[in-house]
């Protein structure tokens, strides 16, 4: 889409039937996360990376969260995979979305397999090509999984054998999805080793830690040693919501405070992005409700 293009409205809001659209956003454009302590702007690149968020209730993760989701939305070039066990978290976008799972583990694994075989077919048609990742010029979009409460599935839903399957499922996504242009953004309140052990940890490109109650849980998500450094999430200020630290990997943590879609906000870029979504075919219908197909 471009400034050229034009869409039709719902209802007539004039003398035209279509209005000029403003420029899209792409996946391929970096994300604005928030500020720094400098208060100068903190940008996420998340093509080809994926993101953990991590730090104790209320400190701002599930903000953070729908802050790069509804980046994602109004990008034509990325489809959008919703995972939250509480519903309300990310329940704004189900609309925008192509898949919305709820407290369903079932659902969620055969979402997560089916991510999983497009992932394959994806590396299969690049194979055959020689090539070794997709660019922002290859006809299928990239993939947004975003789960909030990662351990909502993996260690309370369901029984042990299904919670294994989609560790292992969301494991083997955040390891092999990159070139491939499916990122993870996922969310835990519970930065335990059980549910974040170190091998998972470091397949995450960027993590950010808000708040967290010990040292040790900053560690976990940030990584191992920094708190010993004068890196920890623990000394953030419990009412400073949105705020943490923010490894890429490779990097030092930097101090940033999210930036905040209130659901007012949400709302808005939500409408926005279903409605461009479905007059550009980038929806598909699995995800409507027949009462919210029909609006
Ligand atoms: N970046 C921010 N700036 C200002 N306020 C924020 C920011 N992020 C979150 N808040 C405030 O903190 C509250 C809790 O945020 P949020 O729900 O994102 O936390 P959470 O870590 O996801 O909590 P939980 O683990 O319980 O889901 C929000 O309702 C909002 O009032």
């Amino acid at each position: 889409m471009d400034l050229t293009d034009t869409l039709e409205l719902p209802t007539n809001p004039g003398p035209s039937d279509t209005v000029p659209v403003g420029a899209g956003l792409s996946i391929f454009d970096p994300v604005f996360l928030g500020i720094d302590e400098f208060g100068q702007p903190v940008y996420l690149p998340m093509i080809y990376r994926n993101i953990l968020i991590g730090g104790e209730p209320g400190s701002g993760k599930s903000s953070l969260l729908n802050t790069i989701v509804g980046h994602a939305a109004l990008c034509a070039d990325v489809r959008l995979c919703l995972l939250d066990g509480k519903q309300v978290e990310l329940g704004l976008w189900e609309d925008a979305c192509d898949v919305f799972v709820g407290p369903d583990i079932h659902h969620a694994i055969r979402t997560l397999y089916r991510v999983q075989t497009v992932m394959d077919n994806r590396y299969t048609f690049l194979k055959a090509r020689r090539r070794r990742k997709i660019g922002p010029d290859d006809l299928f979009g990239q993939i947004l999984v975003a789960c909030d409460e990662i351990a909502y599935f993996s260690a309370t839903a369901g029984d042990e054998k299904t919670q294994k399957l989609f560790a292992a499922l969301l494991r083997d996504i955040v390891a092999r999805g990159r070139a491939v242009g499916i990122i993870v953004a996922a969310a835990t309140q519970r930065p335990s080793s059980d549910i974040i052990p170190t091998s998972l940890r470091d397949l995450f490109a960027w993590r950010f830690a808000g708040r967290c109650t010990t040292d040790v849980s900053s560690d976990i998500v940030l990584g191992h040693g920094w708190a010993a450094r004068g890196f920890s999430s623990n000394t953030v200020d419990p009412n400073n919501h949105g705020a943490g630290y923010l490894i890429a990997e490779g990097g030092i943590p930097a101090l940033v405070k999210a930036a905040y879609l209130t659901d007012t906000d949400i709302i808005r870029v939500a409408d926005y992005a279903t409605w461009t979504r479905r007059h550009t075919g980038t929806l598909t219908t699995d995800n409507a409700s027949p009462a919210r197909a029909a609006a």
